[in-house]
């Protein structure tokens, strides 16, 4: 019997999700989903939605309900083999997810970060002197990916050479968690190679021995993981480490774009760069959407979600859900945004929260005291994903203080 036949009172959504319309232009469509009910039924991909800000930080807290042992994409990893093998982190739940998150908070954490910043801020400052007088330029390629790629793989311990493939690992991983859609199999195009690239930086023998790999190596060393599971943490950096900053900064540089008075407040108050980019969580969630997987029949509001069901949470409605924050839609960089779902919540909350704050906090420090106005001089381009929302292109003009 078709559980869903019953539901009668749960409201029905024509929506595509993964859509290009819906991707390119979300925010009616998170609108729609809100407004429709807590819960929602998407018969498209025959999976439940919720939109609000309260269920989804709800279902986030909730891992023995909304599990993620099955899978966080549309696939059911009780029904069928995941793309990769599973995340040690992201696709696991307790307690096996507690030893590992374990070793990943302690190397990734703000003490052990704090090695970082000068190193860090020196390359931001160098960046942006280098781009000050240049005028106009695309703030993709030469802000939004250069800065993240210019600190990041090197904080890993990567080697200089095959880089190359770590942007389109991470496009294909991020499409991964929705549908089998032609956007996908364009990402897995040339998968065979990127993803044997990916493997063979994993070992520790590509490896610099100092670094987040050679620091989860060492936790091998000591007994708290093994060798084989350094490995598959060491994959955890580079797929989830890069893309996501990259489109955060994008999607910072387009809000200060489109709200150059909020610039100017930035440019008065740099030590605002912190709570700056917590607001561009808010407002332009790079992270879009995700999934939990229901351990047992669930009452929302009256409605049930049985056992074994996708449920399709919209972190980026919740994060402009008018029932949590006051004027949801406005870009506010003196609104204390902390308490988004941008980072996620719950046990599963970005671990690598402190890399961004630290690399997005530099960047935006050195931008605000050498850029005196940031102006679109051409329409933004976007880069469509079923998972992340962010900019291809963004033709900025930059004019040096
Ligand atoms: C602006 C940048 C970033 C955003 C918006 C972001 C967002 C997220 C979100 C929403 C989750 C929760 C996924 C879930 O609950 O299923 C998450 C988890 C995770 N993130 Fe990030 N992330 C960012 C940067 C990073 C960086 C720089 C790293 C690595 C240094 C990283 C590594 C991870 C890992 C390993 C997890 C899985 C944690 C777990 O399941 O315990 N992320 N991230
Ligand atoms: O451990 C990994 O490989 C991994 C960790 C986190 C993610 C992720 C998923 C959805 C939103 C943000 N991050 C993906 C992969």
């Amino acid at each position: 019997m078709n559980m869903h036949a019953v539901q009668h009172d749960v409201p029905v959504l024509d929506v595509d999700p993964y859509s290009d319309e819906f991707l390119l232009n979300p925010y009616p469509f998170h609108e729609q989903l809100r407004e429709a009910g807590p819960l929602v039924w998407l018969p498209k991909y025959q999976v439940w939605a919720m939109a609000r800000f309260e269920h989804v930080k709800a279902a986030l807290g909730d891992w023995e309900t909304f599990c993620s042992s099955r899978g966080v994409g549309l696939t059911d990893f009780k029904k069928e083999k995941p793309w990769r093998p599973p995340s040690l982190l992201l696709e696991v739940d307790p307690p096996f997810h507690d030893r590992t998150r374990g070793v990943m908070s302690r190397i990734l954490s703000r003490p052990a970060l704090e090695a970082l910043r000068e190193p860090f801020a020196r390359k931001a400052e160098e960046l942006v002197n280098r781009l000050a007088d240049r005028g106009e330029l695309d703030g993709v390629a030469e802000i939004a990916k250069a800065y993240p790629l210019r600190v990041f793989p090197d904080s890993v311990g990567l080697v200089p050479e095959g880089r190359e493939n770590l942007l389109p690992y991470g496009d294909m991983a991020f499409n991964a968690f929705g549908p089998r859609n032609e956007r996908l199999e364009k990402s897995m195009a040339d998968a065979q190679k990127v993803i044997s690239w990916i493997t063979d930086q994993c070992r520790r023998e590509a490896l610099t021995d100092e670094g987040f790999g050679a620091k989860i190596y060492a936790e091998a060393d000591a007994g708290n993981i093994t060798h084989e599971e350094a490995g598959l943490l060491v994959r955890s950096l580079l797929t989830a480490g890069l893309d996501t900053t990259i489109f955060g900064i994008g999607n910072a540089l387009l809000c200060f774009a489109r709200h150059p008075e909020q610039w100017q407040i930035l440019r008065e108050n740099p030590s605002l760069a912190p709570q700056a980019f917590e607001e561009v969580l808010r407002y332009a969630s790079p992270v879009q959407t995700f999934l939990r997987t229901t351990t047992r029949d669930v009452d929302i509001e009256g409605q049930t979600i049985p056992e074994g069901s996708k449920v399709l949470l919209f972190l980026a409605s919740a994060n402009r859900d008018p029932r949590q924050w006051e004027n949801p839609n406005d870009f506010d960089i003196q609104r204390k945004a902390a308490g988004h779902v941008g980072f996620g919540h719950g046990i599963h909350v970005c671990v690598g929260q402190m890399v961004a704050r630290l690399e997005t906090e530099l960047l935006f420090t050195a931008l605000a005291k050498r850029i005196e106005s940031i102006e679109l001089c051409g329409e933004p381009q976007w880069w469509l994903n079923n998972t992340l929302r962010g900019l291809a292109a963004l033709p900025l003009r930059l004019k040096a203080a």
